[in-house]
């Protein structure tokens, strides 16, 4: 069995009375990787510099392999670090940037050669390591920053949105890439990102920040099927996540909405939930066209993306629906055509507090046997 690696416990850090991370706890499993996600100022970097010693928190501990380095230096830690920005020493060549994490270990420069040659061959660089980060593109040189934290065999390895400054093109195949790339490495990964597809292709978990503090961890299908709340629900997805105000009501059948003339049944337990004003959230793509049953709507814009198809359609009262469907589906000539719900994918929220209603656990083995 896997042993936790890497052992946050109740970090908090405040800057002028000003809490940044609040009580933040997690855990990542030897040669795992877990994601972090969150919006521009959760305080993803200052975790991950308080995990790297770089920032001293107020509170808490972080223990590696089962020792608490809360107050050993940054360079014992055992930490290799890439950031957003490369941080690239402009003085050097791309080479001597990526043998600088070697410099302090006592190797000899054929050594050293060695293993900056097979990272960069790893990350296909070897045809600029003579150059300086001035004749770098962007792409090589988050390569480089990648290749420097990677060469010294970290035994944990903090990635803080490496991928944010490069462009589409590369970011699409290094988010192909990175994950066997990373896993070949065998280091414990927390890898920071605001974008959700890289967050759901690379972790194996994925902990989402709000304002200093942890709101879900889970593995990816989880946090897309489960989401903790709404905020989240809209943070995984695209097109986003339909949100519909319901008023549930129960009957022999149990938990059930109607959305126009469709009844959406909620498989499980909910007691005390018939009445209550709730959001369902509908994924894009749990919705689909039909020409028997579903119920009326308009479609009011198509959109074709490469893969999919994206449409905007209203219902008789007017509430608008995204739908999203695989691109070599056909979209019904319309305007008035009618729409299914695949209700066994909704997800049902309190619409004062936003938070997901989970059905109670003897509904949840109902649920996953539906
Ligand atoms: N050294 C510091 N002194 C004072 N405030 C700081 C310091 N470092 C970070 N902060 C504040 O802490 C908050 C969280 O910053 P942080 O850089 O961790 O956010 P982030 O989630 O990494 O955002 P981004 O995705 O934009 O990098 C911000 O409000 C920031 O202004």
């Amino acid at each position: 069995m896997r042993m936790e690696f890497l052992e946050l416990t109740s970090l908090s850090k405040s800057f002028s009375g000003e809490t940044v991370l609040d009580e933040v706890s997690l855990s990542v499993q030897e040669g795992g990787t877990l994601v972090l996600f969150g919006k521009s100022g959760a305080g993803k970097t200052v975790l991950l510099r308080s995990i790297a010693g770089a920032i001293e928190p107020d509170d808490g501990t972080v223990v590696i392999d089962g020792e608490d380095v809360t107050s050993v230096p940054p360079e014992y830690r055992g930490i290799g670090m890439a950031f957003q920005n490369f941080a690239l020493f402009p003085h050097m060549t791309a080479y001597d940037n990526i043998a600088s994490s070697l410099t302090s270990k006592r190797m000899s420069a054929s050594e050293i050669r060695t293993k900056v040659d097979a990272v960069a061959k790893l990350l296909k660089i070897e045809h600029v390591l003579s150059h300086a980060p001035k004749a770098l593109s962007n792409g090589q040189k988050q390569r480089t920053a990648l290749a420097r934290a990677l060469v010294s065999e970290p035994r944990v390895l903090l990635l803080d949105d490496p991928l944010r400054n490069v462009d589409a093109k590369l970011r699409f195949e290094m988010r192909l890439e990175l994950p066997r790339l990373l896993a070949d490495r065998g280091a414990t990964i927390i890898y920071v990102t605001q974008d959700y597809k890289e967050a759901m292709a690379l972790g194996d978990r994925i902990a989402v920040l709000d304002q200093g503090k942890i709101v879900q961890i889970g593995s990816p299908d989880d946090i897309y099927r489960r989401p903790a709340n709404t905020q989240i629900a809209q943070l995984f997805g695209d097109p986003t996540i339909n949100l519909l105000d319901v008023v549930p009501k129960e009957d022999d059948r149990g938990l059930h909405a109607f959305l126009s003339d469709q009844r959406v049944d909620f498989h499980g337990k909910f007691p005390g939930v018939a009445g209550r004003d709730c959001i369902v959230g509908l994924r894009p793509e749990a919705l689909s066209f039909t020409e028997t049953g579903g119920f009326p709507v308009t479609i009011e814009a198509v959109t074709p993306f490469n893969e999919k198809t994206v449409t905007l359609v209203t219902t008789l009262r007017g509430r608008e629906i995204l739908l999203s469907q695989p691109a070599q589906d056909p979209v019904p000539t319309g305007p008035k055509v009618n729409l299914q719900i695949a209700a066994r994918d909704a997800i049902l929220f309190d619409r004062e507090t936003g938070n997901r209603i989970a059905p109670e656990p003897d509904g949840n083995r109902v649920e996953e046997a539906a």
